[in-house]
């Protein structure tokens, strides 16, 4: 009795041991000479990298020890973390390694295999419907909405501003997802007026869920998830969104059986401005789904979710970070100022327009210098698929890679100075010393971002419309900046500082 009781607890233990040694002796044959270690034995590096905090704290610390590309792993399961130039353009202009890596499963209860999770034939299929929408000259119809959103933002931030220091990225989150619902399916979200919503609420609690499960090794472990009370959560939130999409694609479905799609002259539900609503994300979708038949409504769900998703939280990023950075450097501040100054002329609170923004070029540095320090997507992950040739090696199949953005941005890849933020380093000629993977906030090759010109419309638009309205100064208590990389960087505690009106 004693043997089988010993059997029964041994066994699963020694399958264990036998898996792990397989699977680490696998992927060392090729990433032996790799900087790096295989961590402890059975675990790797998991108690190091345990919490989105450490992750990027880890990573940094190997960048630094090893000044170049490095390996490391979760259990048996290898990951080669990617940092110099030469190496992104590989693997980010390669044809074939185009399959996400396993942390984006968690996205795929909220955007299913959308865009940015998806993969193979109907990845490739996805993109061409989608990328029509983004020509720019569709884009430049949204600049009304950028507007409104943009003038609601600065009279929150006024509002809030009085009582003194100002944590700007929960305010900068609602406003990038009212405009994101609005430009995609063309709905009014109000979450800048109305924060305590079902949809804000769920949505939130969906990213929050998504990093959870990156780093929780209960919550990851498919069997046990259900059991968890995160799961059941998880669930609400979901029914939440998915519901609302679905409502919003089978209205507009109805709206353009009968014809009722708006004309240049109807009445937009945001703020009763006359606005274009045909030019929503959701209706190239919808045009598309006529034509054929295995484009299905789920299809489309996922699609308005990953826009949502991905659209969202990497521009809140992006704006709350080149906030700081300008509160913190007032002569360059001072230098966007008098730019917008002279675009504006003598009326600095009028819209912006189109031909606005194409002339705002030293605020499009400071942008970039910004994105550079603080990479709003830091990490993107890619999955070997089959043996593939690399430098003087295989990498085999099934081996997760890290592109880490993040690191060859803060490096010596950008220059000696790298360290220090400045925006000069983006104009033309010092640009183009640099080896232009270097420099990719929007990753670069087939799968970059297919919302980067729409990114930047809106980094440009907001931060103007902030910029011509307040000084950022610093918050009266010093905070030093602690960083947290999941899916988008962060930063822990958020971002504060003191806004003084130019103008009451
Ligand atoms: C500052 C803002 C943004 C940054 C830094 C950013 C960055 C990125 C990055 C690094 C990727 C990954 C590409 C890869 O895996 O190689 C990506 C993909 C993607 N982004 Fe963005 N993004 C931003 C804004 C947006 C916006 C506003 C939208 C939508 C309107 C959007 C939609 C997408 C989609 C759909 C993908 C998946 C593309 C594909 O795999 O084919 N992004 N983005």
């Amino acid at each position: 009795m004693l043997v089988e009781i010993l059997a029964v607890i041994l066994a699963p233990i020694l399958s264990w041991v036998i898996y792990w040694s397989y699977r680490v002796h696998y992927f060392e044959k090729y990433l032996k000479n790799v900087p790096g270690t295989t961590g402890l034995p059975f675990l790797g590096h998991i108690l190091e990298i345990n919490s989105p905090k450490k992750l990027i704290e880890y990573v940094m610390k190997c960048y630094r020890l090893h000044n170049t590309n490095f390996k490391c792993y979760l259990g048996s399961q290898a990951y080669l973390n990617i940092t110099d130039p030469e190496d992104l353009e590989f693997f980010l202009s390669s044809p074939i390694i185009l399959r996400k890596s396993d942390a984006y499963n968690y996205l795929h209860s909220w955007a299913g295999e959308g865009l940015a999770t998806g993969s193979g034939s109907r990845w490739k299929k996805h993109r061409k419907i989608v990328s029509p929408a983004f020509h720019f000259n569709k884009l430049e119809k949204f600049i009304d909405v950028f507007n409104t959103q943009s003038n609601i933002l600065v009279n929150k931030l006024e509002r809030e501003s009085q009582k003194g220091d100002i944590n700007v990225v929960p305010f900068v989150t609602r406003y990038a997802l009212d405009i994101i619902c609005e430009t995609t399916m063309g709905t009014c979200l109000n979450a800048q007026d109305d924060p305590n919503s079902k949809y804000v609420y769920s949505s939130n609690l969906l990213t929050d869920i998504v990093i959870d499960r990156m780093f929780s090794p209960l919550l990851s472990i498919g069997v046990l998830y259900p059991f968890s009370r995160t799961y059941w959560r998880q669930k609400f939130a979901l029914k939440v969104v998915h519901t609302y999409a679905k409502t919003v694609i089978a209205n507009r479905r109805k709206d353009i059986l009968r014809n009722l799609r708006m004309d240049e002259n109807t009445i937009s539900p945001c703020k009763n401005e006359k606005r274009n609503k045909k030019n929503i994300f959701l209706d190239i979708l919808l045009d598309y789904s006529q034509t054929d038949n295995t484009f299905t409504e789920e299809q489309i769900r996922e699609e308005v979710d990953t826009f949502i998703y991905g659209g969202h939280d990497t521009t809140a990023s992006a704006i709350s970070f080149t906030l700081y950075c300008l509160s913190r450097h007032p002569e360059i501040q001072r230098k966007a100022y008098e730019e917008l100054k002279a675009i504006y002329f003598d009326d600095l609170q009028r819209k912006t327009t189109y031909k606005d923004l194409q002339e705002m070029s030293y605020l499009e540095m400071v942008i970039k210098e910004s994105m550079r320090i603080y990479t709003p997507v830091p990490v993107i992950g890619r999955m070997i698929e089959e043996d593939t040739a690399w430098r003087d090696t295989i990498l085999p199949k099934g081996l997760m890679i890290y592109l880490w953005l993040y690191c060859t941005h803060n490096s010596v890849n950008s220059g000696e100075d790298f360290e220090r933020f400045n925006p000069e380093r983006f104009n033309v000629d010092v640009s183009k010393s640099r080896h232009p993977f270097s420099f990719v906030p929007f990753s670069a090759g087939p799968r970059n971002c297919i919302g980067q010109k729409f990114a930047m419309m809106e980094l440009k638009c907001t931060i103007s419309a902030i910029l011509r309205k307040f000084e950022l100064c610093p918050p009266s208590f010093e905070q030093p900046i602690v960083l947290s990389s999941a899916l988008v960087l962060k930063s822990n505690d958020g971002i504060y500082m003191k806004l003084k009106s130019r103008y009451s």
